[in-house]
């Protein structure tokens, strides 16, 4: 039996880098997913170990951070020419594929953003024990601030190695539900009885002025932590006047962290990110309106 070694190629997959220029008050943000895949005179390192001909994933990795970095990055096709076009450079390397994927943002103000489509809207309807209750609410609304996000003062122990930071992407995937007040007798939820029926809403109006207050909140806050976003969410929707007892959030930290790019001798001044799909920091929280009664049976199974 003759065995040998069929086409092969290697290469790093699914790069997440978020580029954020800044060069304008309204920053301009680029959200990719970068495979590169690269082919060439690398049967040795199959066949006997030999990684002379090997340019490492990693660097691969380092190479598209470094080239948006130093040149920015532009039409994506623009972008993969010049990484493919490097890559063969390398002596061993003689075929480099650079598959890329770019997400759309639309803009909501001069550094927030909310990803298209993915989003759904929810409702949840219980009636039992003669009572009624209308919960609606949001999944999947992704929002971004490319500034104006700061964490600092946390707790350092000994095995805290987070870093201070007075100017982050803050990105959250907006998972909200919002409890309708049960109209009481006279109509005012304040009035609602232990038999509550729910209250003859607007539910389209509702749903998009809650929405809106949502979208607008988190764009408008200056955040020293998601959790001060969120409860500033939570504010903006029982704000919206139109009868919202109580709203829970669950907001994902999609944290985006800042490439270090000193190894290559470039700056890297809030520009170059890594985004990072998991872990995720989550934080979820109630905030009700105290002088509504309360329905737990409105929530549970
Ligand atoms: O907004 C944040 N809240 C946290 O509780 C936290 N923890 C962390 O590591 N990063 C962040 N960011």
């Amino acid at each position: 039996m003759a065995i040998t070694l069929g086409p092969n190629r290697y290469g790093k997959a699914e790069i997440r880098m978020v580029h954020v220029d800044r060069t304008t008050p309204s920053h301009v943000l680029t959200d990719l997913n970068v495979s590169v895949a690269l082919s060439g005179d690398l049967d040795a390192a199959h066949t006997v170990g030999d990684n002379s001909a090997v340019l490492p994933t990693d660097t691969q990795k380092n190479t598209v951070y470094a080239f948006a970095a130093e040149h920015g990055v532009g039409a994506i096709e623009d972008f993969g020419l010049r990484l493919a076009r490097h890559f063969v450079t390398t002596p061993s390397i003689t075929r480099a594929v650079v598959t890329i994927e770019a997400y759309p943002w639309r803009r909501l103000g001069p550094h927030s953003f909310q990803r298209d489509g993915g989003e759904s809207r929810t409702a949840r309807i219980t009636v039992a024990d003669g009572g009624e209750h209308v919960i609606s609410g949001v999944t999947g609304l992704v929002l971004m601030n490319t500034t104006d996000s700061e964490f600092v003062g946390f707790i350092k122990d000994r095995y805290t190695t987070l870093a201070e930071t007075t100017d982050r992407i803050l990105a959250t995937s907006v998972t909200a539900a919002w409890r309708h007040a049960p109209a009481g007798p006279a109509g005012d939820p304040a009035e609602a009885t232990a038999t509550p029926t729910a209250p003859d809403a607007d539910w389209n109006t509702s749903y998009s002025t809650a929405r809106q207050a949502l979208s607008d909140a988190f764009t408008g806050t200056y955040s020293r932590a998601l959790q001060e976003t969120l409860f500033a969410m939570g504010q903006a929707v029982l704000g919206t006047g139109k009868g919202l007892a109580e709203v829970r959030l669950s907001l994902p930290n999609r944290h985006h962290f800042l490439v270090d790019t000193a190894p290559f001798g470039l700056s890297n001044e809030g520009t170059v990110f890594h985004a990072d799909d998991r872990p995720y920091g989550l934080i979820e929280a109630t905030v009700r309106d105290d002088e509504l009664p309360e329905a737990p049976q409105a929530w549970t199974s």
